[in-house]
């Protein structure tokens, strides 16, 4: 280990940069024509701002701590450099060893970078070899892919202390070592781990930072693995027309069920969608609800395993999938702002103080929160870091419990200098409680949550605006919502849920053993399958033509973003069918013939 921490002697900041001030090419970056081709097979044109700055540091053997906004291609600005290193340092030495060491809080993001690493390094693949340590593979299997001595081993803390405890990896040749998303490993409860692998790197080690904000943790890793890095903090100068554009919807909880049933089946979101729900529950009831529109989705959530999460993701890039449902249980914890803050954070300070302190650790008590989080998968995030392709819009149908787990949910739209939308959903408090089937508890602080979002961004300059939907138009949909939230019963959900963990254990044992052998079969294993737990009510499944906004939705689509310009009636049509044939003197029973819930011809509009 470098040496003993002391969380106030950090290392003072050696570069400071901001502005998105020059272009260069990756050519000019110094970096192997081997990599270039492979980053010219990315589509890869010139590099992002963050990569424009510390690849160069890097290069040149610095420690570097990047601070970058999410989506900024903070991957490539850590992976380039090393991969360059290993290609120079193969050409004088060709012995094999394990010389690059990379960190991140969860499997899902290993297994992203993974492929990152294999993707930039495809033309000089003989030349690199890069192992995941999540794998779900056993431990002779592990241990095997480890005497190889890969180049590059990416893992979590916990997984690479496991493996550095029972001596399968060794760090005596490392290099470089980086933690990604560094502000969150912490906070993930790697304390423990971080030490063990501290105390296993040799001298000299290059270390790179990489993080969305620079909080307090960083401060304490920086403190911890860094010799007088260099410090970016990267503000990019926003392009007009690019970036995130937030709105948010002031609405009672049962309307929320009205909104997404409006959003979704008149297609005024177009494109690829993520909604964020609060808890895996909510993940099943939406997706029950959504089932009896026709409208299909698949969801994410901690309790499902994980080759099936990552599968999930891989699809949904490759717009197999149009929507998903996430739940962010670790937020949901309340771990950022809930005002436990300062406890945790000492607690976490004084945790990794000790990691430079030979002296026996007391006995580690998990707090409540570890224990409730220990059930379900420690190793899952979906908020942070994971890099889905081409999200037109992020939908909190559930607001986040903190700002900034708003950040990073709305992060996963608008990557890469693309556009987007955050349509947020906010049960003011005079409305908690009053449904009680779609209540939920984390909705009662909603109001105070967003004015610290509203707050946070205009401090970054963003204004969240208020989307319009006139609420009288959209009634007309209310009581198809009421029959379709009737049929998702807390038993359907159970089942569903049940019956979905069966399912993805089942393909995720088949993923694991066959897909290895026939990788082109992975497409056929689809996640958004309907449960079908819930009555199904096929007329459900088609919008009438009477509920249709006169002009359509080209109002709303056409970017009139702001009004959702449903057509205003005066009286429905099942009332006006009935007043019709009472002024025809007709009977009660004609009258019920002719309700169109029953008589009209279906006629799909999606
Ligand atoms: N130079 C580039 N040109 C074009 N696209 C790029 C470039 N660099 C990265 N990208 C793309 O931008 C997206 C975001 O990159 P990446 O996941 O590395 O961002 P990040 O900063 O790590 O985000 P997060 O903080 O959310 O983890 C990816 O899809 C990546 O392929």
């Amino acid at each position: 280990m470098k040496r003993k921490l002391d969380s106030n002697d950090v290392p003072t900041t050696a570069v400071e940069i901001a502005g998105n001030d020059e272009k260069s090419s990756f050519a000019s970056l110094g970096l192997d024509p081997r990599l270039l081709q492979g980053i010219a097979q990315q589509n890869f044109t010139t590099p992002t701002l963050v990569q424009n700055k510390a690849i160069p540091l890097a290069l040149d053997g610095r420690d570097v701590l990047a601070r970058a906004k999410t989506g900024s291609g903070k991957t490539a600005a850590y992976i380039l450099p090393i991969l360059h290193s290993i290609l120079k340092r193969k050409q004088s030495s060709p012995t094999q060893c394990t010389s690059s060491l990379i960190l991140v809080p969860t499997r899902e993001l290993a297994e992203q970078v993974f492929k990152a690493v294999e993707a930039f390094s495809s033309f000089a693949a003989k030349d690199v070899r890069a192992i995941n340590l999540t794998q779900k593979v056993s431990d002779a299997v592990q241990r095997s892919l480890l005497a190889d001595s890969p180049d590059i081993v990416i893992a979590t803390p916990a997984r690479a202390a496991l493996n550095l405890g029972s001596s399968s990896l060794s760090l005596e040749r490392l290099a470089h070592l980086v933690i990604d998303e560094a502000d969150l490993v912490l906070s993930y409860g790697y304390n423990e781990d971080l030490q063990n692998v501290a105390k296993s790197l040799p001298k000299g080690v290059q270390t790179i930072l990489m993080s969305a904000t620079l909080t307090s943790e960083v401060e304490i890793l920086k403190g911890l693995f860094c010799r007088d890095p260099a410090v970016l903090q990267l503000e990019e100068a926003e392009v007009e027309g690019e970036g995130v554009s937030q709105y948010v919807v002031k609405c009672g909880e049962d309307e929320k069920f009205l909104l997404v049933y409006v959003i979704f089946k008149l297609k005024l979101v177009k494109g690829k969608c993520i909604i964020f729900v609060a808890d895996i529950d909510r993940c099943y009831r939406l997706k029950l609800y959504l089932e009896q529109f026709g409208t299909k989705s698949c969801i994410l959530n901690s309790e499902l395993p994980v080759n099936s999460r990552i599968h999930v993701v891989e699809e949904f890039n490759k717009g197999v999938y149009d929507i998903i449902i996430a739940s962010d249980e670790h937020e949901i914890l309340g771990d950022e702002d809930d005002g436990k803050d300062e406890e945790a954070q000492d607690k976490l300070q004084a945790d990794v103080a000790n990691l430079g302190s030979d002296a026996p650790e007391e006995p580690d008590q998990p707090s409540k929160k570890k224990r409730k989080l220990a059930k379900k998968d420690k190793e899952y995030g979906i908020s942070r870091g994971i890099d889905f392709k081409n999200v037109a819009c992020v939908l909190n149908f559930d607001l986040p419990t903190s700002s900034k787990s708003y950040t990073h949910r709305i992060g996963r739209t608008a990557r890469a200098g693309q556009t987007g939308m955050a349509l947020s959903l906010v049960v003011p408090s005079e409305l908690y409680r009053k449904h009680k089937p779609t209540s939920i508890e984390s909705t009662k602080d909603d109001e105070k949550v967003l004015a610290k979002i509203t707050k946070h961004q205009k401090k970054n300059g963003k204004e969240v605006k208020p989307y319009n939907f006139d609420m009288k138009q959209v009634e007309a949909f209310r009581y198809r919502m009421g029959d379709a939230l009737r049929a998702v019963t807390r038993i359907a959900i159970r089942e569903a849920r049940t019956r979905e963990l069966r399912q993805e254990l089942m393909k995720s044992d088949k993923l694991k053993r066959h897909f290895e052998e026939n990788p082109g079969d992975l497409h056929h294993l689809r996640h958004d399958g309907e449960l079908r737990p819930a009555r199904v009510q096929s007329h459900l499944k088609h919008v009438p033509d009477y509920l249709l906004p006169r002009e359509g939705t080209k109002g709303i689509a056409g970017g009139n973003v702001g009004f959702v310009g449903i057509r205003k009636t005066t009286e429905n049509r099942i009332r006006k069918a009935r007043l019709a044939n009472k002024a025809k003197g007709r009977g009660k029973i004609v009258a019920r013939k002719k309700d169109p819930l029953k008589t009209f011809k279906a006629k799909s509009r999606t």
